[in-house]
């Protein structure tokens, strides 16, 4: 069986972070590992508290899962900050990690900052040049760029800058612009248009997280790069179009729909 590792915040809420990731790589039947990068005392409504995990167990956590096992492909999403940063760089280049992709997490949709600003440059500097593929929202572009992103111009745009900072290939995730939420893939020779209807859902909570482990999971399955963020959208959506009615919030997408 493949495997893949989250490298990742907690939700306790179950709907983002390391829970939502296991989840999905248990529906693509990739075996799931997790290093947790920080505990968040989470549910639909927001975020309540964080409490970030020392870096010395991050990295040990990541250490004792490359010395027993082949790691097929990593996900990385909330990383808090700068120390946390670095240790997450260090652990993956003395385990020569590969297929990772880095979701650049920055503010959770109820507005929680589980991103500290001063990390950003040392995310650019430590783990960009590390990821197969990144994958932002609209809001995380525009911080990266520093451009404003309105349309799927915009969004090649920023991928063409976000590129040449040194990722390999980018998806500038659009399930926040005003139309229809197509997502818009760059590796540095081709662009790829992932189109996707607007579902009426207010169940949306982890639609980020969910997105990029998915596309993890294609890679530890073999699949290439332009094949596994096809296949990621179309889980996603399925995942939206069947999401749960569950707390008085944002509830969460469903990451069995295909089984149950
Ligand atoms: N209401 C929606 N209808 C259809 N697709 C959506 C919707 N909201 C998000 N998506 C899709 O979900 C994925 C995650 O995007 P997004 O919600 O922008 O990420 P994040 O959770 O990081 O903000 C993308 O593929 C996006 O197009
Ligand atoms: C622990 C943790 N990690 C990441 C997020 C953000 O997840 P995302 O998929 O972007 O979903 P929303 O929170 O924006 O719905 C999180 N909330 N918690």
């Amino acid at each position: 069986m493949k495997t893949a590792l989250t490298i990742a915040g907690s939700d306790s809420g179950g709907g983002a972070g390391i829970q939502a990731d296991l989840k999905t790589f248990a529906a693509f039947q990739v075996f799931g590992l997790s290093a947790i990068t920080a505990i968040t005392a989470q549910n639909t409504m927001g975020v309540f508290a964080v409490q970030e995990v020392k870096p010395e167990i991050i990295a040990a956590q990541i250490d004792c899962l490359f010395e027993d096992m082949d790691i097929d492909a990593v996900k990385i999403g909330m990383v808090s900050d700068t120390e946390i940063i670095k240790t997450i760089s260090a652990a993956l280049k003395r385990n020569n990690a590969g297929n990772v992709v880095l979701d650049p997490v920055m503010i959770s949709k109820s507005g929680y900052k589980l991103l500290k600003p001063e990390a950003i440059e040392e995310l650019i500097r430590s783990l960009f040049p590390l990821a197969g593929v990144l994958t932002p929202n609209l809001v995380e572009a525009e911080e990266i760029t520093g451009q404003k992103i309105k349309n799927p111009d915009d969004m090649q745009t920023a991928a063409e800058k976000i590129h040449a900072m040194g990722v390999k290939a980018v998806v500038i995730k659009g399930g926040h612009l005003k139309s229809s939420p197509v997502d818009v893939f760059y590796d540095g020779s081709s662009f790829l248009s992932l189109r996707g209807e607007f579902i009426n859902s207010k169940n949306t909570h982890g639609t980020g997280c969910t997105f990029s482990s998915a596309i993890a999971a294609c890679l530890a399955q073999g699949k290439s790069l332009p094949e596994a963020v096809t296949e990621a959208k179309e889980y996603i959506t399925g995942a939206i179009q069947n999401s749960l009615d569950i707390g008085k919030g944002v509830g969460p997408t469903h990451h069995f729909y295909k089984f149950y």
